[in-house]
Order: structure tokens, then C-alpha cells, then sequence
């Protein structure tokens, strides 16, 4: 194997894969056992209210403490763990975020399960710092938070462009373009993590039970109208300059969603994009400004955001013949 221009090692790498359930602790210990390094990215990540408080809490509180347990178990030392943006905000009073930082002030409060969970994960994992794994060495864990997350395999953006199809080319404009959202490319979050990953034993001191927002140079904009920037080349258009209905309206929508939800979950399912903690999310300004990553393990993406704008938008053009 020869070196790579970021000098990682280049060349076929031999995966195995190993299937299980981060709520099943056995399970967990096989899958960890043997392992130098673990990336613990799994979680049931529902803002719809498509699982119950119940099952978000097992997958990603109890699941990410059976993953500590395994390494402690199994003696392995690192561990980097796949947080969010939403342990810190938006919170539910609606504060904007605005270029915040790791040590930018902020009230973290929240009430939904998904951000609960996260929050309680990633300090369990930050806690973890220091334990004592088999063989009497110290665990070195960090929580890394993407903003929202894009690219390849987005499932809500390709919900946007197949909605947008059948609207006849058209999305109408419900958020102010004025509330910004940090925005962050698939190859760049996993980049960060895999740079974690191969600093972690050596920087220990420096990263150990640090947090880090994974970001890059996507531009800040609309949750709306960043997704036209990849929808609008698809051929869609954002209709209005301003939202077409009035604030009051969409949260009196909301709100009969949530109602529809409660009353017909002993039939079915009903979880629409619009409910409560959605539009809250995507109305709230939460903008990260950050070189936190840069200072602490040399993080540049790798991806630039022409790159991750064309890579994304060919994947959408590429689901186009699956949504007709
Ligand atoms: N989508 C986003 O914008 C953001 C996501 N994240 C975090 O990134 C991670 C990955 O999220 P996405 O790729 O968006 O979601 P995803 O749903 O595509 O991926 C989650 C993965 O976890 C696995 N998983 C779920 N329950 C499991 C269980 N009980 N046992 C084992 N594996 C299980 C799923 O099979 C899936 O492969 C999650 O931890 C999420 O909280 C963080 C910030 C933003
Ligand atoms: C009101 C609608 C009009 O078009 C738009 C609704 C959009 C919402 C479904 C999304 C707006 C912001 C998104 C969240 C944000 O990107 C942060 C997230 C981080 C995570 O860790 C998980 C996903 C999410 C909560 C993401 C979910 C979808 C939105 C609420």
C-alpha cells in the first residue's frame, strides 16, 4: 500500500462487515471486540415522531452505552462518537445561533426526544474520557456535531424534488429567507471522522472529551433555498420571495399534524414533514463559524463546495427516472 496525498494509506482496504443492534450490549461486544479504534456513528435519527421517546432513547442513549462498555471490555482506547448540532440548538425558546462557536454561549434546552438523546449520548461518551479500558489504559473519546447534514443518499431532499415533480417544477417558500442554516457535505463529516480517528492516540491530551462542529464551505443560507441549490439545476423553482403563507398559519398546520398524529397512532403512522419541532428547527437561525477542527488535527474538507454541489445535485438528477 503507498501513501495517499493526505497521507493516509492508499490502496484496496479489506472491510468486514458485521451486522447488529447497538441496544443488544452482546451484540456490540462482538462487533467492538478486536477493534483499535471505534466510530460510533449509528442512531435512529426521527424528528417526525415515526418511533416512540421510548425507542430514540435505547438506540442512542442505551446504544451508546453499551458502545462504551464494549470498549472498556474489550480494552480498546479510542472512541469517536457522531453527536449533532442539535444537542446545543436550536433550543426551544428559538434563539438564533448565529457563526457560534464550541465555547459560544448558548441555552441548551430541549424538550424532543432525537435532541434529548443526543445530548444525553454525547455526554455519557464525554464522561467516558479518562475510564479505564482492560489493561489499565485510559479511554480517549470526542463527539464530533454536523450541522445538517447533505449529498448522496439525503432521503428528505430527494422527498423535496419528488414533491416538487408532481407540483408541477415548483416549491413554495415557507421559511424567511433570512433564517440561516449550517449546512455541512456527507464526504466532509465522514472525512472529519476518519481524520479523528487517525489524531486521536497521538493528540490525547489535546482532544480527548472534546466536542468539534463538523463543517466546511457550503454557503450559508435558507434550509429552502440552499436545497435549490441543488433542486434548481433539477429543474424546480422556489415560488415566492417571501413565505406565501403567514407564520401563524403554518404553525396552526403544524400543530393539527402533531393533533393527527396523537389520534391516529393506534391505526397508523402519521408523521408528515410539518410538525411542531420541525418548523421551529427550520425557522430558527443556527449558523457554525468554527476553526476549532482545523486547530486541534488539521481538518481542511476535503470536499470543496463546487465539488459537493455537483456530486449532489447529479445524485438527485440520478434519482430523477426512480420518482416518475
Ligand atoms: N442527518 C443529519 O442531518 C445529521 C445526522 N447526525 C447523526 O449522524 C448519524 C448518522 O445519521 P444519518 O446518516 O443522517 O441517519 P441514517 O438513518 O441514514 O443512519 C443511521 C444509521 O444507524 C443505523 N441504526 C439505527 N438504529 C440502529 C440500531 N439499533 N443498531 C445499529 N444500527 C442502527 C441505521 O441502520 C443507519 O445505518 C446519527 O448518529 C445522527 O444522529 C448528526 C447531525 C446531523
Ligand atoms: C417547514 C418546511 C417547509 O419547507 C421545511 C421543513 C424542513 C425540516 C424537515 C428540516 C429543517 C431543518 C432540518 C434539521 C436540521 O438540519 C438539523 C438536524 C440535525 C440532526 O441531527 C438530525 C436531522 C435534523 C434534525 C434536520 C431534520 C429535518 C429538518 C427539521
Amino acid at each position: 500500500m503507498e501513501r495517499g496525498e493526505n497521507g493516509g494509506l492508499k490502496g484496496p482496504v479489506q472491510v468486514t462487515a458485521i451486522q447488529g443492534d447497538v441496544t443488544q450490549a452482546h451484540e456490540v461486544a462482538a462487533a467492538v471486540t478486536g477493534a483499535h479504534v471505534v466510530i460510533h456513528t449509528a442512531g435512529l435519527v426521527d424528528v417526525f415522531g415515526r418511533a416512540s421517546p421510548k425507542t430514540i432513547y435505547e438506540v442512542n442513549v442505551q446504544g451508546t452505552q453499551n458502545v462504551i462498555e464494549a470498549c472498556v471490555q474489550a480494552g480498546t482506547r479510542l472512541l469517536v462518537y457522531t453527536s449533532s448540532m442539535e444537542v446545543v440548538g436550536p433550543n426551544t425558546k428559538g434563539h438564533p445561533f448565529y457563526r457560534g462557536n464550541e465555547d459560544t454561549p448558548y441555552e441548551a434546552v430541549h424538550k424532543h426526544p432525537y435532541p434529548c438523546s443526543k445530548a444525553l449520548a454525547e455526554r455519557l461518551v464525554l464522561e467516558a474520557n479518562g475510564k479505564k479500558v482492560r489493561g489499565g489504559l485510559p479511554l480517549v473519546t470526542c463527539a464530533l456535531r454536523p450541522t445538517g447534514i447533505y449529498g448522496e443518499g439525503h432521503q428528505i431532499m430527494r422527498d423535496f424534488y419528488r414533491q416538487g415533480l408532481r407540483l408541477g417544477g415548483r416549491l413554495f417558500r415557507a421559511i424567511p429567507a433570512s433564517v440561516e442554516h449550517g449546512r455541512v457535505y456527507v464526504g466532509n463529516v465522514a472525512w472529519m471522522h476518519v481524520l479523528v480517528a487517525r489524531e486521536l492516540e497521538q493528540r490525547a491530551a489535546l482532544m480527548g472529551g472534546q466536542v468539534y462542529f463538523c463543517y466546511d464551505r457550503s454557503p450559508y443560507k435558507s434550509y429552502e433555498d440552499f436545497n435549490m441549490e441543488f433542486l434548481g439545476p433539477c429543474g424546480l423553482r422556489l415560488v415566492g420571495a417571501r413565505p406565501l403563507l403567514p407564520y401563524w398559519l403554518l404553525v396552526l398546520l403544524a400543530t393539527l399534524n402533531a393533533l393527527l398524529q396523537w389520534l391516529l397512532r393506534p391505526l397508523l403512522v402519521y408523521a408528515p414533514l410539518l410538525n411542531p419541532y420541525t418548523l421551529a428547527v427550520a425557522n430558527t437561525t443556527f449558523t457554525v463559524s468554527t476553526d476549532k477542527a482545523q486547530r486541534h488535527f488539521g481538518y481542511e474538507p476535503l470536499f470543496s463546495w463546487e465539488d459537493s454541489r455537483t456530486r449532489t445535485i447529479l445524485w438527485v438528477q440520478a434519482s430523477e427516472g426512480s420518482a416518475r
